[in-house]
């Protein structure tokens, strides 16, 4: 099958998924008034042979008149109806078919690694089979409508055929130019399209920087506001360019095809003239064959839309394809159940980020014990996060293997490790939803549970209303401080009872006193957690401590060993701890 019929096929086929009913509909209705024009024209004839054999007498004349022309207005009120009905199925089933295609690139995106978001091709991919959703209407919408078209077109050539039959072949010659020029301008327009993905992605992070309430602030700050415009108009400009230049293709081609077509329909009408000359055919035959001819030209000529249609239907529909194809990943073992975490072991592992060639994690081994407090400390950029995240299950190492418990994460079910695991990221998510919501996250929340949660987070009895609404930007709902922004996120990966807790720099915007009751509290749970944190004094209670450095681990031990080694854990406590003695001084003034 052709690219281009198994997009058409593809695109019926979602179609009939999405709403079956209304696609049904939308094909019968096309049918059903090519059938009423068929009929219409059958009444034409009849009306016309009834004037030209015209009976002497008046009365009579009215009376074989009447009967067609009564035919003629209601064929033609009922054609307006279908029409109508047409406009609200296609309509319908538009929405119904985005709906499926946003649920299926949902799951499709749902199911991409946490890497996939690091290349940007993703977010092309992304972009592209994101605005493709109404495709597949487009499809059936083109399909019904050349249908149609086919079918008035077969009905006129019939009526035409049995009048002038030398006709019907030469009607087929203009049509080649109208196909052939729809078949490009769609090609040309999907070519640009794709090719401008990644400035209209700039284009929308551009306005999205002006749009929403995150950088706000910071815009207005730093006085960004007209910078940022300056940039998005510029992009739009640049956009704006490319599309004039794909115009004046469009425009060459438009006019060369329409050329071809005049002259190939001024060849039609010629031969009709040359029948009349040559007196071949009747006065009533012509006048029945030249309204017959306008016609077929006219719908010839309108061919070009419904095709362009779906040859550019076609096109996009192949990236969405390939955009849902390459999400599916591969099937994970689901035979090896996951067990409560004794250990967690990473054996010689490394990590390369697909946009840098440096490892930011290179060849660790290092165990986390069951009911451990394990810290990951070192400077900016030294691989803690991304050390995290590969505990997390969030990363595959490039090298090496994560086990849990022995076993290679790769050969776990990855959503019943990770619904084993809580995280807090350094860079945590709050949900425009309720307090209750945005710990529990998915329906079925126990309260009792939430408000445990909250309280191992630090808040105090009645500090937070579970049903309070977060996001000011929503309506009814307010925003919460940073600190309790990130106690709702701890609150977060405590409630879900996970065998792992991992935590990066989850005190970045704790008060002291909230701080020491959270490791008070996690020191009591005794879960077993991995804590990345700049603060040693946090990390001095933990069980073990990980010193890396380029993304390699340099030291490790417990504080006490640390301490008494002397190497850089020790030259960075000692530091902070100055930080707080008395009479410390950033130097000379
Ligand atoms: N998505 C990414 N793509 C490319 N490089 C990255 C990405 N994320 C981090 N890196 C790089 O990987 C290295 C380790 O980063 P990582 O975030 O793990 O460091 P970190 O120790 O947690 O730093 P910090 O203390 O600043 O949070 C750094 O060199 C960083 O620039």
């Amino acid at each position: 099958m052709s690219p281009a019929l198994a997009a058409v096929s593809e695109g019926v086929r979602l179609c009939r998924r999405a709403a079956p009913r209304l696609t049904l509909v939308a094909v019968a209705v096309p049918l059903l008034q090519s059938a009423l024009l068929g009929a219409q024209l059958l009444v034409l004839r009849n009306f016309a042979g009834a004037l030209l054999s015209a009976p002497a007498d008046r009365g009579a004349l009215l009376a074989a008149l009447a009967a067609p022309a009564l035919l003629i207005v209601a064929t033609l009120v009922a054609l307006a109806v279908l029409d109508n009905a047409q406009t609200i199925v296609r309509e319908l089933l538009t929405e119904r078919v985005r709906q499926d295609a946003a649920r299926r690139m949902h799951a499709a995106i749902a199911a991409l690694d946490l890497v996939d978001f690091d290349y940007p091709e993703t977010h092309d991919r992304v972009l592209r089979a994101s605005t493709t959703d109404f495709r597949p209407a487009q499809v059936v919408r083109a399909l019904t409508t050349l249908a149609a078209m086919l079918l008035r077109g077969a009905v006129l050539a019939a009526f035409v055929v049995t009048l002038v039959p030398l006709l019907l072949p030469l009607l087929l010659v203009p049509a080649v130019p109208v196909l052939l020029v729809a078949r490009a301008l769609a090609g040309d327009r999907h070519r640009l399209t794709n090719r401008l993905t990644p400035l209209e992605r700039r284009r929308l992070y551009f306005n999205r920087l002006l749009t929403a309430r995150e950088p706000a602030a910071e815009v207005r700050a730093f006085g960004l506001g007209a910078y940022l415009a300056a940039r998005f108009d510029e992009l739009s400009r640049a956009r704006e360019t490319e599309l004039r230049a794909l115009l004046r293709r469009q425009w060459r081609r438009m006019l060369l095809g329409q050329a071809a077509f005049a002259l190939a329909v001024a060849g039609v009408l010629a031969v009709l003239a040359w029948l009349f000359a040559s007196g071949r055919a009747d006065g009533a035959a012509l006048i029945a064959a030249g309204v017959g001819v306008a016609q077929i030209a006219a719908l010839v000529g309108a061919l070009g839309y419904p095709v362009g249609e779906l040859s550019e239907a076609a096109l996009f529909l192949g990236d969405q394809r390939a955009f849902l194809e390459s999400g599916r990943v591969a099937p994970t073992h689901h035979d090896v159940p996951v067990e409560p975490l004794k250990r967690l072991d990473f054996d010689r592992v490394s990590f390369r980020y697909p946009t840098r060639d440096e490892a930011a994690v290179e060849r660790v081994s290092l165990t986390v014990e069951g009911g451990q407090i394990v810290a990951f400390v070192g400077a900016n950029g030294s691989g803690k996060t991304t050390l995290a995240k590969l505990a997390g299950a969030l990363f595959e190492p490039t090298d090496g293997a994560v086990r849990w418990n022995g076993t290679d994460l790769r050969e776990l079910d990855r959503d019943e490790v990770r619904a084993r695991i809580g995280i807090v990221f350094q860079d945590f998510q709050t949900y425009a939803d309720t307090v209750e919501a945005n710990v529990a996250l998915l329906p079925g929340a126990d309260p009792e549970r939430v408000a445990e949660a909250l309280a191992g987070a630090g808040f105090a009895e009645g500090e937070l209303d579970p049903g309070r609404l977060i996001g000011p930007e929503h309506e009814g709902g307010t925003a919460l401080s940073g600190g309790q922004e990130q106690r709702l996120a701890i609150a977060r990966a405590m409630y879900r009872g996970a065998d792992l807790l991992i935590l990066d720099e989850p005190t970045s915007s704790l008060d002291a006193r909230a701080e020491h009751g959270l490791l008070a509290h996690l020191r009591r749970a005794g879960r077993t957690t991995i804590l990345v944190s700049h603060r040693l004094a946090n990390v001095a209670e933990a069980d073990r401590i990980f010193v890396l450095d380029g993304g390699r681990v340099i030291e490790e031990g417990d504080h006490r060993a640390l301490m008494a080694a002397g190497g850089v854990y020790h030259e960075l406590y000692t530091l902070q701890a100055a930080l707080y003695s008395d009479g410390f001084s950033f130097g000379p003034s």
